[in-house]
């Protein structure tokens, strides 16, 4: 079932339902936020359709976010799920990104909400632990401003996903071309996990892969075993195993996060550590970095070209465990 949330009035649900997900805007109608009946909350910025909060039941914030971060729009988030299109970084090289800012334009550009859909994952009479609600969101080359749209002049749209389950969070992201013309384009979904403790911290699940190595030279490398953080980290990985296959987050030997990837090949492991922090002025507190790391899946090896008419769909879904 769609159902298209009025604005501004607060609350998309129906009264009287009781054990329905509840959608409500901020007054300014800058965020949209859900909760499960279960007690499940998520927050999502319209600027750059950007998940800023995803609490458990017991009210524990699974994202981490800057404590000095812009939520006015004069700034891409530091923290939460930024999207980055349709470029990694910067391709100066690259004859068709070559003048676009950092990570793109959809971080920074304000994305149309396109309504909440809500579903159940059994039969019979809905029962509140298998309710879960979907909200999605729009950006398309009409929404750019014309500066925007002269970095980058390729008519597309973009459907993101955003689906709250009890123990799972799906960020799903559809590309179309509706030009007349090919363009090229890379995709991630720059997802910052909260974690207590980054020296207590490995990543399984990347033993094996190749990965550029982007504070050693951008050098190729083969990760020998799980990783470990314990210094500035930025590696592009191309994991060997399918992407159903999790990529895991075990904290003191326990795994608090499992992210399995849809057509997203290569996954970013990011920790700014002491020195990046210090220089990042959005960045904070200034040893913020011992409770984050950026597990990050997207398609960053090259660009993928899309053909007049066609679409390209790429997701993730984060599992967590109780703590
Ligand atoms: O500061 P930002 O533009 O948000 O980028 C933050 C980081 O994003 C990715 O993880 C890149 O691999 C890093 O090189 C970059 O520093």
């Amino acid at each position: 079932m769609v159902e298209r949330a009025n604005r501004p009035s607060a609350l998309a649900s129906t009264p009287g339902l009781g054990k329905q997900p509840q959608v409500s805007f901020s007054d300014d109608n800058s965020r949209v936020s859900a909760e499960l009946p279960t007690g499940e909350t998520l927050e999502i910025l319209l600027y750059g359709a950007t998940v800023i909060s995803w609490k458990d039941a017991s009210g524990n914030e699974k994202l981490w976010l800057s404590d000095a971060t812009k939520l006015d729009g004069s700034k891409a988030v530091r923290g939460g799920i930024p999207v980055v299109f349709p470029v990694f970084g910067t391709a100066p090289d690259h004859a068709q990104a070559s003048k676009l800012p950092q990570h793109g334009f959809a971080r920074t550009s304000r994305w149309e909400f396109l309504g909440k859909s809500t579903s159940e994952s059994a039969p019979g009479p809905p029962a509140a632990a298998d309710l879960s609600v979907k909200l999605d969101f729009g950006l398309s080359s009409a929404n750019l401003d014309t500066k925007t749209k002269s970095l980058w002049p390729f008519a597309f749209g973009l459907i993101y996903s955003v689906t709250l389950n009890r123990e799972s969070l799906t960020t799903s992201l559809v590309v179309t071309n509706d030009d007349d013309k090919p363009f090229d384009f890379q995709v991630l979904l720059h997802t910052y996990l909260r974690v207590k403790d980054i020296a207590a911290v490995s990543i399984k699940g990347l033993e094996g892969a190749s990965y550029i190595d982007k504070v050693d030279n951008a050098s190729t490398k083969t990760q020998a075993s799980t990783v470990t953080i314990a210094g500035e980290t930025d590696r592009v990985y191309t994991p060997t195993t399918p992407t159903s296959e999790p990529v895991s987050v075990v904290e003191a030997g326990k795994t608090t996060f499992s992210i399995v990837r849809d057509s997203l090949g290569n996954v970013v492991v990011w920790n700014p550590w002491t020195d990046k922090a210090a220089g990042l002025a959005d960045f904070a507190p200034k040893d913020g970095f011992k409770n984050m790391v950026c597990v990050e899946p997207g398609a960053v090896s090259g660009f993928q070209t899309l053909e007049p008419g066609d679409a390209f769909e790429g997701a993730q879904t984060i599992t967590i465990s109780p703590r």
